[in-house]
């Protein structure tokens, strides 16, 4: 029997935690740490996020300001924005979400936001941290994944990594995490051969790619954990529903252990993100 790692259930555990220490961090600091969530427009998934997020960030004892601006945004007025929030002290952690509208530059945003409040973790300043094994503000997706890896498995050392996919977002962080504890990682993407091979070697299986159901039942080594990143909204029967980049039913069959969508991956990015809230307001009250 495949064993179901539930990411809802681990998030609000994370969350129940987070929401003492909050309490903790105020009673010393009297600073309430406060996180900003800006929105370009309205992408269905970035809505969702926000929705939840909202309700985390009450649930763990933060102050959440949201900060929505019309689709055809300038760069120079969500410059001045990102710049608003870096100076605002109330302000500790800020997550511009992404996509940005095509007229829109990602990196000059993400290297406008104040490294100490990007709670992301996307700014370069934050991604070569990651790189060296030293980050304070690890990005959300993959801190959440490695959570759910250490409650299903314990020590993670020497056990082949297989990461489906290489975004900026998952991919690259995860096999840095997945590296500083000590795991043999392997990344595949769309131009690697024989995936499906290397697939098959892995006792922990991450799939980031955004295809709905890519990785089949005939892709898992018996017995391997498999971690779904994926959040895809499919149309079947006349009805929409949520599927991850893993044949669920298929490969439930195969692995020992695996994350369900929704309910898996999603719910523990968004406990992530508070848990780095808190961290950078820890980090800027005491400096
Ligand atoms: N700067 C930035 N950082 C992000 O981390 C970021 C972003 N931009 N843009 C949008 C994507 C999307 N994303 C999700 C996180 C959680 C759920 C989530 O909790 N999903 C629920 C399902 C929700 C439902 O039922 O529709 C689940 O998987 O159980 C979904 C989507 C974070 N993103």
């Amino acid at each position: 029997m495949t064993r179901l790692i539930d990411g809802k259930k681990i998030s609000a555990s994370e969350v129940e935690q987070l929401a003492v220490d909050t309490r903790q961090f105020i009673a010393e600091s009297s600073v309430t740490p406060g996180l900003a969530v800006v929105l370009v427009g309205d992408d269905p998934a970035s809505q969702v996020y926000v929705r939840n997020k909202v309700k985390q960030a009450t649930a763990a004892g933060f102050n959440s300001t949201e900060h929505r601006l019309p689709e055809e945004t300038g760069q120079a007025q969500l410059n001045a924005l990102v710049e608003q929030l870096n100076s605002d002290p109330s302000v500790h952690g800020i997550l511009v979400q992404l996509p940005l509208p095509a007229q829109l530059s990602e990196p000059e945003i993400i290297r406008l936001i104040a490294p100490e409040k990007d709670v992301d973790g996307f700014h370069p300043q934050n991604v070569g941290a990651l790189a060296a094994g030293n980050a304070e503000l690890i990005p959300c997706t993959p801190m959440g994944c490695m959570i759910m890896l250490r409650q299903t498995l314990g020590d993670l050392s020497g056990k082949h990594a297989v990461v489906v996919g290489r975004s900026n977002i998952v991919g690259k962080p995860m096999a840095a995490l997945l590296l500083q504890a000590n795991c043999t990682v392997t990344i595949v993407h769309s131009r690697s051969q024989d995936i499906e091979a290397i697939c098959r070697q892995a006792d922990i299986l991450v799939a980031a790619v955004g295809r709905p159901e890519m990785i089949r039942g005939s892709w898992v080594k018996p017995g391997a954990t498999v971690i779904d990143v994926g959040i895809n909204a499919v149309e079947s029967g006349g009805r929409r529903r949520l599927v991850g980049d893993v044949a669920f039913n298929e490969v439930s069959e195969v692995a020992g252990a695996i994350t369900p969508v929704p309910g898996g991956v999603g719910p523990m990015t968004i406990a992530c993100l508070m848990k780095n809230t808190l961290t950078a307001a820890r980090q800027q009250i005491s400096v």
